[in-house]
């Protein structure tokens, strides 16, 4: 299905915007044979992650607050997939029970046939550290350790010993990180430090990844950048990634976008239906009927 969406329009596209994404790079030989044994495995378009019938409420003091209402979502191997909404509408709150970092109230999350359910605090834990790439809006490094170790860091956590610096070196220069292994965050730009984030998310070779706001602390230049690097790990490398984003101009990187309103997902549609970022703000615009100025940032 994602493929279709990607080639349904086809025709020559702008390299480094948004639609350059149905443009289908063909991988770099170094890439090609570091990732190759990933591709292989995850290219059949099948559920990775499948929401069935969550909802999940919180305590607030003496009342209750329903952040999600019987929420179903499916996500394919090789998607990339944004979930928007308004501030409150639950898009965190989804991200955290897909990952694993919070349990639903009721339904089931399995993650490449793993009901979470199932898993014990501890399994999840272990579970989670393996399989799963959380990217956040704040980069979450850790200020004392050098990128290099920043990146190894859920290796170390895992129990395992890193044995081939090729692999972080690849890594590296994929992201465009190379140079910058031996500094520490603070002495990294913000862009550089999200790049750093996302080798640390990419390095136990998860089935998944998770992006809460990547783009959030970043200027729009090094956000737009982002976004076109996380859009090759789809195309290139056949990455999974579910993105939370408020900005159209973010989403539209994505193969498919996903509107939560009052904690109920309302729409669902193929970027490859918007001309543009304009197009698609407007129609997100039109569907949450949001009084947040989606359109007065976005539109010239
Ligand atoms: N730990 C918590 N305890 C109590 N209420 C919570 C908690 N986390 C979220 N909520 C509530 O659940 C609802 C959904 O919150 P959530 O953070 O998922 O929304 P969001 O769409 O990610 O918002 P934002 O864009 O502002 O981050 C909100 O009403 C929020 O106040």
């Amino acid at each position: 299905m994602r493929h279709h969406w990607l080639f349904e329009k086809g025709g020559p596209v702008e390299a480094g915007t948004p639609h350059a994404k149905r443009a289908r790079v063909s991988p770099t030989h170094n890439l090609e044979s570091y990732w190759l044994p990933i591709f292989m495995n995850d290219t059949a378009a099948s559920p990775l992650s499948v929401v069935h019938d969550v909802s999940k409420n919180y305590r607030q003091g003496n009342r209750t607050v329903s952040a999600l209402q019987n929420v179903g979502l499916t996500v394919d191997s090789g998607e990339f997939v944004a979930v928007m909404g308004a501030s409150g509408s639950g898009k965190s709150t989804l991200l955290h029970l897909m990952s694993g970092l919070t349990r639903p109230s009721s339904g089931s999350i399995t993650i490449d046939g793993q009901d979470l359910a199932g898993l014990s605090d501890r399994k999840l834990t272990h579970f989670r550290r393996r399989r799963i790439g959380l990217i956040f809006q704040a980069f979450n490094l850790i200020p004392s350790l050098d990128a290099t170790d920043n990146i190894l860091f859920p290796l170390y956590a895992a129990g395992i010993t890193p044995s081939d610096d090729g692999v972080l070196q690849e890594l590296a220069e994929q992201l465009g990180i190379a140079d910058r292994l031996s500094h520490r965050p603070d002495s990294l730009s913000g862009g550089e430090q999200q790049r750093v984030a996302i080798a640390r998310s990419l390095i136990t070779h998860p089935a998944i990844v998770f992006a809460d706001e990547p783009t959030g602390s970043l200027d729009s230049v090094t956000g737009q950048a982002i976004c076109e690097l996380l859009r090759k790990l789809c195309d290139q490398q056949c990455r999974t990634i579910v993105m939370v984003t408020h900005e159209p101009s973010v989403a539209a990187w994505a193969d498919r976008v996903v509107i939560l309103k009052d904690g109920q997902i309302i729409d669902q549609f193929a970027t490859s239906e918007h001309a543009d970022p304009q197009s698609l703000a407007a129609y997100y615009q039109q569907v949450v009927g949001a009084e947040e100025s989606v359109l007065a940032e976005t539109l010239p």
